[in-house]
């Protein structure tokens, strides 16, 4: 399912956090936004996942408007795990992730056999089938990011939208988390830190800056040392992974005299 954002603006409290936001995803691409601190990802994304509205453009998927779609059918398209995701109250973990199956659910609201399937299914596809039982607030970092991927994949959706889905794991845990939603084939949009991951994991980024796109394109395009100087204001040596070929990045701060 494709994505594609046109003209996109939020505003938070009436102060206009991101700003004229286009950018397509293709069906199955892994898209990136990577940005200093405070640069508008997450207020994009939240957007984009509809905790909130645009104060312009749109968000459309296969050409619908997300944000004219009821609730229900929204959730079915589109999945989302946000920063810092919790749940309130201490469920288990096979409780959380059946709350992906609720947009699928009518009537009673009774999770089904075929229900219950796909959340043992998925809770296995991401490594955790041996936490079913366990209480989510008792989960580590890692187990817990886990856990709210199998919920977003056993939602079935056809587009994925992560907000920095490797934080507080460690580089095994990040790496499995990254290849599990390439494996996924979905449609993912995801904010990412680690420039690095970025780099060998994305199909294409975008740079945002002060709310808005910067750079565009293939990670080997939009990574270069002038843009790295100028938006994170790094200085950045850009090698090549010796069996991959893809861009890596190793930095230093970038002194006063060079900016
Ligand atoms: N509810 C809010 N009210 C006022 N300002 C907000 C609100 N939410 C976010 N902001 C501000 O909007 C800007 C963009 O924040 P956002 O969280 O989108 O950035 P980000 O790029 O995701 O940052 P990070 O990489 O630190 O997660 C920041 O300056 C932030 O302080």
């Amino acid at each position: 399912m494709r994505i594609d954002i046109e003209g996109l603006s939020v505003a938070v409290a009436g102060n206009r956090l991101v700003h004229d936001i286009t950018l397509r995803a293709d069906s199955g691409r892994l898209i990136g936004l990577v940005g200093p601190n405070g640069s508008g990802k997450s207020t994009l994304l939240r957007c984009v996942y509809r905790a909130l509205r645009p104060a312009a453009g749109t968000v459309r998927l296969d050409g619908a408007d997300l944000h004219a779609m009821d609730a229900r059918e929204g959730a079915r398209l589109l999945a989302a795990l946000p920063q810092e995701a919790s749940t309130e109250f201490d469920f288990t973990v096979a409780e959380v992730v059946a709350m992906g199956r609720l947009p699928h659910q009518r009537g009673s609201g009774r999770a089904s056999a075929a229900d219950t399937e796909v959340c043992t299914r998925m809770l296995a596809r991401v490594g955790a089938a041996h936490l079913a039982d366990r209480g989510f607030l008792a989960l580590s970092g890692g187990e817990k990011q886990r856990v709210l991927i199998a919920r977003a994949l056993a939602q079935e959706p056809k587009v994925l939208v992560l907000d920095e889905p490797t934080n507080h794991l460690d580089i095994a845990q990040q790496l499995e988390v990254l290849a599990l939603v390439r494996e996924s084939g979905l449609t993912v949009l995801t904010a990412l830190h680690d420039l690095n991951l970025a780099a060998v994991h994305c199909d294409e980024l975008h740079v945002i800056a002060h709310g808005r796109i910067v750079a565009s394109g293939p990670p080997h395009d939009v990574l270069t040392a002038g843009l790295l100087a100028e938006v994170f204001g790094v200085r950045a040596h850009r090698v090549r992974h010796p069996e991959t070929g893809a861009p890596q990045l190793l930095f230093d701060r970038l002194s006063p005299s060079a900016s």
